[in-house]
């Protein structure tokens, strides 16, 4: 069976987006870690697989670039709504309200959840902050907009050696479905530099919802005001939160080229 698909990115996270609405398209991990493999896939962080529903103009699920599906991507989300013009999105992370903009595209992610009794855990933790730490990264926030996110605050991002500590953290025991790991450093009153480690993806170039994980938890602690710019190696986002309400993340979402496949190339 051929299928078509649009490669798509947001600030470089990238994207093989299947609009499987009219024509189903049957994705196994097997066959998601497939496509998404640079070398003998179409290559990709996540691929993005669209279905018919109720209740939105579509269901949007995530695979990871190891096959994982998960629960939320705010990247994909806006390439999403800028490819079919979506203004409703469900989503396993949650219902997602988008709407074109003069920054691209805003989505609005719900409310956030925090504290670790909203990360699975393999065992409880009552504390705010996290007790333990990884070489350096300590006092994690946990926050989950959807997906699963822990943010450190550090003086100097740079300094962060995040592609060998981002798995050790990602995988600790601690996280039975492994987390999203999120270095920050403030740059400014409204400002944050952040680099992310994904669950199931390791170093992108872009996290959105880590953006919002991270603008959040900065806002929460006082350490920024909102609207947050929050700069990552592929560009910047643009975050506003306010205690008590939804988060709202705006950023542009470009498409690649579209093309055709056959579904059995990839298992
Ligand atoms: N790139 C994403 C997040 C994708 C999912 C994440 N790796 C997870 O496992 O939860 C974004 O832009 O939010």
């Amino acid at each position: 069976m051929r299928f078509a698909f649009h490669k798509m990115h947001g600030l470089g996270n990238d994207f093989v987006v299947i609009d499987a609405r009219a024509r189903g398209v049957a994705i196994t991990a097997a066959r998601a870690r497939a496509i998404a493999d640079r070398r003998t896939g179409i290559g990709c962080d996540q691929l993005i697989l669209l279905e018919p529903v109720e209740d939105a103009d579509l269901r949007m699920r995530i695979f990871n670039a190891d096959g994982g599906e998960v629960e939320q991507c705010g990247n994909a989300l806006r390439c999403v709504a800028q490819l079919t013009g979506a203004r409703r999105m469900e989503t396993a992370g949650g219902p997602v309200e988008a709407e074109p903009t003069g920054g691209g595209i805003t989505i609005d992610l719900g409310t956030p959840r925090f504290g670790w009794d909203e990360i699975p855990l393999a065992y409880p933790l009552d504390t705010a902050a996290l007790p333990v730490g990884w070489e350096g990264l300590e006092h994690g926030t946990a926050i989950n907009v959807g997906n699963p996110h822990i943010v450190f605050f550090v003086p100097a991002l740079d300094a962060v050696e995040l592609e060998r500590i981002g798995p050790i953290v990602e995988q600790d025991p601690l996280f039975p479905e492994r987390v999203n790991v999120n270095v920050a450093q403030v740059t400014g009153p409204a400002a944050v530099k952040l680099r992310v480690w994904e669950r199931g993806a390791g170093l992108t170039r872009a996290c959105g919802t880590g953006a919002c994980a991270t603008a959040v938890a900065a806002i929460r602690r006082g350490l920024a005001r909102s609207p947050v710019t929050v700069s990552l190696p592929g560009g910047e986002l643009q975050v506003d939160w306010a205690p008590g309400g939804t988060i709202r993340m705006t950023g542009p979402a470009t498409h690649v080229f579209a093309g055709e496949a056959d579904l059995e190339a990839f298992g």
